[in-house]
């Protein structure tokens, strides 16, 4: 049966060009969803087996909707991460490429896009209002199929082709060394070859109220346990303000003797631990020169 996976689409956006990394088409079918939230939402009642989302930028940080809706509204493990490359590209229709920069009214592109490009934007269009919308691949459609505007879309290298835009500048992030982390949540991948670089766990942490210290105390376990942590990020609870959930990136698989002690230690502080995944982390350049290898046998 062939399995279908979840992407924030349409065709062409990043996430999309993570998913063909991490399923191929000719074992997958891939399903594009206009949201976040949409992709979420469809693993969790089952209709994809498999979703990819972003959940980190190298400039821009959080993808906060993608660890809000995990946290407050789905129930969906996490599976697997890729770490990709992100260049970001100016398009515009071809029948406004004539212009001078000057003369563009519009920027459209995901927020992040937009994020990562600020500087460049200011400086080459510092006239243009800027629109967001739900991914770049949809800024791209957007300025596809408004001919007579002239807007432009940021977004891949890929929906240049796919929406027959005009390139008007190419890898506009603001840094250099620009990457996403995506995830994958539902089922395991089985199909994927390459050796990842480690295995991780997502925790959930939610801190006792009062508790002079807390935070540290959990630092302090899993530091005790020898274990190391990548990403510590907080978010609202929603409940009320100045309460958090602490999301926290272990470089272990949950089972781990070390990591079962260090989660027995935060729980006799107090504190709530919940599992969101224990899953392997891929590089691009990883899954790259497997496929390479694999492919000349
Ligand atoms: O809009 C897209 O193309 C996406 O895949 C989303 C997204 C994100 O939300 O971070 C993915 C990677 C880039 O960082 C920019 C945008």
């Amino acid at each position: 049966m062939i399995e279908p996976v979840a992407y924030l689409g349409p065709e062409g956006t990043f996430t999309h060009e993570a998913a063909q990394v991490l399923f191929s088409e000719s074992q997958y079918r891939h399903v594009p969803r206009t949201s976040i939230v949409d992709v979420l939402t469809s693993v969790n009642q089952n209709e994809c087996a498999y979703g990819v989302v972003p959940v980190e930028n190298a400039i821009e940080g959080s993808v906060t909707l993608t660890l809000d809706w995990l946290i407050h509204h789905v129930k969906v493990p996490i599976t697997a991460e890729l770490i990709y490359p992100i260049s970001q590209y100016l398009m515009v229709h071809p029948s406004q490429a004539h212009r001078s920069w000057k003369d563009y009214t519009r920027v459209i592109s995901h927020p992040q896009a937009v994020a990562q490009t600020r500087i460049h934007v200011r400086k080459y269009l510092p006239q243009a209002a800027i629109t967001f919308v739900d991914s770049t691949a949809d800024a791209a459609r957007q300025v596809q199929e408004h001919s007579d505007q002239p807007w432009v879309a940021i977004g891949t290298q890929s929906a240049q082709k796919l929406y027959s835009l005009e390139m008007l500048s190419e890898k506009v992030e603001d840094y250099p060394n620009n990457y996403t982390r995506f995830i994958v949540v539902g089922k395991e991948i089985r199909e994927l070859k390459a050796s990842p670089s480690l295995t991780k766990s997502s925790f959930l942490v939610t801190l006792p109220s009062d508790f002079p210290g807390a935070l540290y105390r959990v630092l302090q376990s899993f530091a005790g346990q020898g274990v190391n942590l990548s990403r510590i990020e907080s978010r609202p609870t929603k409940k009320k303000l100045g309460a958090y959930y602490f999301y926290i990136d272990a470089e272990k698989e949950w089972n781990h003797p070390s990591v079962t002690r260090a989660i027995q230690e935060v729980e006799a502080w107090d504190c709530k631990v919940r599992l969101l995944g224990s899953y392997p982390a891929y590089t691009f350049s990883q899954i790259k020169s497997f496929q390479s290898v694999d492919n000349t046998k």
